[in-house]
């Protein structure tokens, strides 16, 4: 109940960004919450799965976690430099059914996206030499490909922007068996990677426009800071989004 007061502002300034999105007579909204591992984006998505506009997809961990009886995500953390492209392959492949998937409510919400998999996730395994060039390049061009030919496009990314050190502090308190031994230094380079992809826009594109959230704060105070941000936005929100191109282009409304 708590939480549903705390949430329930939360709620009506992302439908009144939502229309401020021009959502034309029967166009369907997409919506990717993204953010470091642990920042609240289940919780999130849990919260507004109530609400009758809106469909969530949540990440299928489920099925990395049991692919044909072969948990990918526990054999990804344990041996990143075997598993990683095979890893992220899957990954590429989910998120992908993902985005396509058919949704009757006006808006879908989904909990990342491929965009994070490739600018975030293979960035970050790539750079630290936990997967080859030639795997990187393979994954690259997979990807091309497929935001090239496939409508993978959100209208909206909302960032749950956390430091390190909280969301270092829930993963733990989160526990989850395979997350136990990810090292400091892995959320702390998926951290620079999102800020450099969402607020410094510093390499890859960003392929829509972008609501920064301070996830750091706690679940009370998590709703003030959206009505701060909320008019700051909407005036954004009559940019035209970003015409289809074979790669998305950056989005023309600066980020927040
Ligand atoms: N704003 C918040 N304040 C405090 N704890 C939070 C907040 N958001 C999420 N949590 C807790 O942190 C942990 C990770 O949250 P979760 O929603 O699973 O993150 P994600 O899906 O981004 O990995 C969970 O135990 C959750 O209850
Ligand atoms: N190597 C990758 N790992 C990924 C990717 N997307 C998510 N994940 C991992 C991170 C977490 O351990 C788990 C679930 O993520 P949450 O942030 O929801 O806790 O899956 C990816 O693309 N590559």
């Amino acid at each position: 109940m708590f939480t549903e007061m705390l949430f329930s502002g939360l709620r009506d300034r992302v439908f009144s960004l939502i229309g401020g999105l021009k959502m034309s007579a029967g166009k369907k909204i997409t919506i990717c919450v993204e953010g470091n591992i642990g920042s609240g984006k289940t919780t999130l998505l849990d919260h507004f799965a109530q609400f009758p506009e809106v469909k969530t997809i949540s990440e299928p961990v489920n099925k990395w976690r049991d692919a044909g009886g072969h948990n990918l995500l526990e054999l990804m953390y344990s041996d990143p430099a075997r598993y990683s492209c095979m890893f992220q392959s899957y990954v590429q492949l989910t998120m992908m059914d993902n985005h396509t998937a058919p949704v009757e409510k006006p808006i879908k919400m989904m909990e990342r996206s491929i965009h994070s998999g490739r600018y975030c996730f293979i960035e970050n395994l790539h750079r630290g030499g936990l997967m080859a060039d030639a795997e990187y390049a393979v994954l690259d061009q997979w990807f091309q490909w497929i935001t090239a030919n496939v409508n993978v496009q959100p209208d909206l990314i909302v960032y749950l922007r956390t430091s390190p050190e909280v969301a270092l502090e829930r993963i733990r308190r989160r526990s989850r068996d395979e997350e136990r031994a990810i090292p400091e230094s892995y959320v702390r380079a998926l951290h620079e990677l999102h800020e450099d992809w969402l607020v410094r826009r510093a390499q890859f594109p960003v392929p829509c426009q972008v609501l920064v959230l301070d996830a750091d704060q706690d679940l009370s105070l998590l709703k003030e800071e959206f009505n701060v941000r909320k008019q700051e936005i909407l005036c954004r929100s009559e940019v035209k989004s970003p015409v289809k191109s074979d790669r998305p282009a950056a989005a023309s409304a600066a980020a927040v």
